[in-house]
């Protein structure tokens, strides 16, 4: 078991990470929405427009009304790619594409360049919370609003109501802070409360990803701007995202604000963290692999399970250094660095109750046989359940080889009802990290957001129908700047578009002559498909830019790292002894 985790372990570049998105409320996992891809230079050469028109002898349109519809077809389908399934929904969708429409001639220029961006990555992180339409617009207008670019008239006259009141609520939720003590621990606890008690849960999630989205971006504010700031997220917005069950994005802002608030004791964790994190993270993979292995053929254990699942996590840096100051421990001691979760799904739910504690009895056998386990370490709470009902079986391992000493896995082995408590039930994790005391708060929460969330549902239903008449729109943003629905994009309705995003009529005219490739004067489906692959190819060519970047950034640190000298001895040497 140990050999092949460590040869994986050795095919890994150091100093690379990823993250995983685990977040409650059944969100899918995603990346970090961190940057999301803008075309901003998309430049339509003639030459890589698939055309067979005389259009492609002209000079490309000019920079801006071109440049404009590229970026709003490539970051409305970027975003409807990434909203939840089932809620990127017509109605949905033009509700999108009409905020971004008010919002992006109003972002571009804003925050020396990056308010468009950061507007668009607090959308992506709505999206990633299975936010609807209505959530991820108002985060797009809400940078808007804060640039002082637009204003709630505008919003209310061109996108409706119902964005405008979840606007109104989320600022009113922004100035809450400022009115109470949060150092003091009642006040923060009461803030909190008020928080949740909002009746549209949706604004206080929307906060949380501007929250987020304005700890990324720390470094631009005052010294002691980053302190109030990192403060009031540790004690008011970190706590909720955990009791929201947004457990990524509370794992996110706690590493953010230590890091601002505490920046030695933070460099010291994170550099454990990282000196060892890209190969725990193999490990973590190799380990989940082999295990699910043995116990999916496991002859006895199948006889009561059905399915089997393990969740990895690499700890979080506040999370680590929460456990170093709890009892002075040196995090070698740390238990869950590595950690696995084993999910039992049992044949048989709500059968003999004692069938659960077999399975994982079991489960805790097989482990046993592969792997080394710490004696003394092992906490049995499927036999004796907590005071709170929570049921696991937890057991340490030693990962480490002879000459080679690493930081301990945890692994959790539960049954999925079990699991469901601990995630959603009295033993939540919500309440469990959140602060949240009383478990009937945690389900008033829960049907709180559901209620929220049917609402929006009614009201997305309620929004007049597309104008396409007559069944499914095989590509959304041609149906919506198809406005009559003839199924062809006229110079009008080109025209139309370039206005509302700020552009010159003109530019209509150019962008049509180099899309239009069989000159009939408007753009046909294919057309416009073909204009939005090449929208697509320069998207991704940024992105490939972006990581050679990051590339270049790892190889210069690991030079650095290593001493220029050393690195001019190692590489050169010889040819210099030569010469
Ligand atoms: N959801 C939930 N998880 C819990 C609860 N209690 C423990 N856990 C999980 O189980 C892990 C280990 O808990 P314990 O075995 O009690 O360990 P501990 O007392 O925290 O000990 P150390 O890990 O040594 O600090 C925690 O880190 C959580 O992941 C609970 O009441 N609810
Ligand atoms: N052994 C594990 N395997 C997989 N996921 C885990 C494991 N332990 C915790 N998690 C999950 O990882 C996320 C971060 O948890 P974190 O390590 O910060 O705290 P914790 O382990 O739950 O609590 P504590 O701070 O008491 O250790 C949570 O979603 C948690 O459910
Ligand atoms: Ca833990
Ligand atoms: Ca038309």
């Amino acid at each position: 078991m140990a050999t092949a985790a460590t040869a994986a372990a050795a095919a890994v570049p150091a100093g690379r990470h990823q993250h995983q998105h685990r977040l409650g409320l059944g969100l899918r996992p995603r990346p970090y929405p961190h940057r999301l891809r803008l075309p901003a230079s998309v430049a339509f050469s003639s030459s890589s427009v698939p055309s067979t028109s005389s259009s492609s002898s002209l000079s490309p349109p000019a920079e801006g009304g071109g440049r404009l519809v590229a970026e709003l077809v490539g970051v409305f389908n970027e975003l409807t790619g990434r909203m939840g399934e089932g809620l990127a929904t017509t109605s949905s969708s033009r509700l999108l594409f009409r905020a971004l429409k008010l919002a992006l001639p109003a972002l571009r220029e804003g925050d020396g360049g990056r308010a468009l961006t950061r507007a668009l990555a607090v959308a992506a992180t709505l999206a990633d919370l299975q936010m609807d339409a209505e959530v991820m617009s108002a985060g797009i207008l809400r940078k808007a609003l804060d640039a002082g670019t637009i204003s709630m008239q505008d919003v209310e006259a061109q996108i409706g109501t119902g964005i405008a009141d979840l606007l109104h609520e989320s600022l009113r939720l922004k100035v809450a802070p400022s009115k109470a003590d949060v150092l003091d621990d009642e006040s923060a606890g009461a803030l909190r409360k008020f928080f949740l008690s909002y009746y549209d849960i949706r604004a206080v999630i929307l906060e949380l990803s501007l929250k987020l989205d304005t700890m990324r971006h720390l470094q631009y504010l005052p010294k002691h701007l980053q302190r109030i700031k990192s403060l009031e997220v540790m004690k008011i917005y970190a706590p909720l995202a955990h009791a929201i069950g947004a457990g990524n994005l509370s794992l996110e802002l706690e590493d953010l604000s230590f890091r601002y608030l505490f920046p030695q004791a933070y460099d010291h964790v994170d550099q454990w963290l990282r000196n060892r994190e890209a190969e725990c993270k193999l490990l973590i993979k190799a380990y989940k692999a082999q295990l699910l292995q043995a116990l999916k053929s496991d002859d006895e254990l199948n006889k009561i399970v059905k399915d089997i699942s393990i969740e990895g996590r690499y700890k979080s840096r506040f999370s680590t250094m929460k456990k170093l100051v709890k009892d002075g421990r040196k995090p070698e001691e740390v238990n869950d660095i590595l950690g696995l979760r084993i999910i039992l799904d049992l044949r048989c739910d709500g059968g003999s109750s004692d069938w659960g504690a077999r399975a994982c009895h079991r489960t805790h056998e097989i482990i046993r046989a592969l792997l080394k386990e710490v004696p003394g370490r092992t906490k049995d709470y499927v036999t004796q359940p907590k005071r709170n009902g929570y049921q696991s079986l937890h057991v340490a391992i030693d990962v480490s080889e002879p000459g080679k000493t690493r930081p301990l896995m945890e692994i959790q082995i539960r049954t999925k009802e079990m699991h469901r408590i601990a995630i959603g039930g009295e033993a939540s994790h919500s309440l469990y990290k959140g602060g949240l005391t009383d478990p009937g708060e945690g389900k008033r929460l829960k049907a709180i957001m559901l209620a929220a969330a049917e609402l929006a549902a009614l009201r997305l239903r309620d929004l007049p129908a597309s104008d396409h008449q007559g069944g499914e729109c095989k590509n959304q943003a041609f149906c919506l700047l198809d406005k009559n629905g003839d199924g062809r994009i006229s110079i009008e309705e080109l025209t139309e578009v370039m206005e509302d995003l700020g552009a010159e009529g003109e530019d209509a005219m150019a962008l049509m002559h180099l899309l239009d490739a069989n000159s009939d004067g408007s753009l046909s489906f294919d057309e416009f498909e073909s204009f939005q692959r090449q929208v697509e190819l320069m998207r991704s060519l940024e992105d490939r830019d972006d990581q050679y970047t990051k590339i270049l950034k790892d190889k210069l640190q690991t030079i650095d790292s290593a001493g220029l000298i050393h690195f001019y001895r190692k590489e050169l040497g010889d040819k210099l002894l030569v010469s």
